[in-house]
């Protein structure tokens, strides 16, 4: 579904005396996701977790690197279809709130395409996975967080992708908003979707992850699946392992 190699983002970043120097916030990563499967992205603060999804979700360009796209068999080359392939969530969503979030949902079916009768019963369908028929006809800014984060999320299904790319979509939720996020993803997995998504949230991650590729400095730090990180790591679970990987003191962490 989704292969990457040896990515890696440069950006300017300021020195003494307004010197600017370059440096790598993502530096050469390797990854693949295939479908029905959940790819955790964690890290501390400013690891890269971003500008990767960000490249992956194609909204930057790498420095270096490729990012290969298929449909079982076939590589995906045009832009337009691998755009259909993603459904993505930014972690700074800005939505409009004199919206409603049937009528965001309808305005992101033309863009994409859709016929009337089409976005029409994806709405219906987008309510039903993600328990919007309280609040869906509401203008968004009188939504709660976990409503205005359920909203963002349905505005990445009306098109039906294969892949979620899902940048902290469950920060600073409570644990209802939280777990119906958590939810939603299970069962896209269970319907063949691969999700890859990036969290603070250890236990989450820990629940829901086939794998796990950890990031500090822009560079893969771990690996694998829970078991794997545990093995590599000495440790039971991921805030262990995490804690390991990344002594107090060296990274912010939250
Ligand atoms: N457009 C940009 N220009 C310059 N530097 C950037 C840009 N975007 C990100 N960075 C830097 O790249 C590094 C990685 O940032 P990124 O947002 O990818 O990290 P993150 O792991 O997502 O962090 P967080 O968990 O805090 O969201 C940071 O040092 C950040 O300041």
């Amino acid at each position: 579904m989704l292969e990457a190699e040896n990515l890696v983002k440069q950006f300017e970043k300021n020195e003494k005396k307004h010197k600017k120097v370059l440096f790598s916030a993502v530096d050469h990563v390797s990854l693949h996701i295939k479908e029905g499967e959940i790819v955790g992205v964690l890290g501390p603060n400013g690891a890269g977790k971003t500008t990767l999804l960000r490249m992956l979700g194609c909204l930057m360009q790498p420095t270096e690197g490729v990012v290969r796209y298929t449909d079982g068999d076939r590589i995906i080359t045009d832009q337009t279809e691998i755009k259909r392939q993603i459904g993505y969530l930014s972690g700074n969503t800005k939505l409009y709130g004199r919206l409603s979030t049937r009528e965001l949902l309808t305005i992101a079916g033309n863009i994409y395409g859709l016929p009337e009768n089409v976005i029409h019963a994806r709405i219906e369908e987008i309510a039903q996975i993600l328990s919007l028929e309280d609040f869906i006809d509401n203008r968004i800014e009188k939504l709660s967080t976990g409503q205005t984060q359920r909203a963002s999320i349905s505005r990445c299904l009306i098109h039906s992708p294969k892949l979620y790319i899902f940048d902290e979509p469950t920060l600073g939720l409570d644990i209802v908003s939280s777990s119906a996020i958590v939810d939603f993803m299970r069962a896209e997995k269970e319907r063949g979707k691969a999700v890859l998504y990036s969290t603070h949230y250890m236990e989450e991650a820990e629940l829901l992850c086939d794998r796990i590729l950890m990031l500090a400095h822009g560079r893969v730090i771990a690996e694998g699946t829970l078991p794997e990180i545990y093995a590599q790591t000495e440790t039971t679970n991921l805030r262990d392992a995490f804690k390991k990987l990344i002594p107090a003191g060296k990274e912010e962490m939250s």
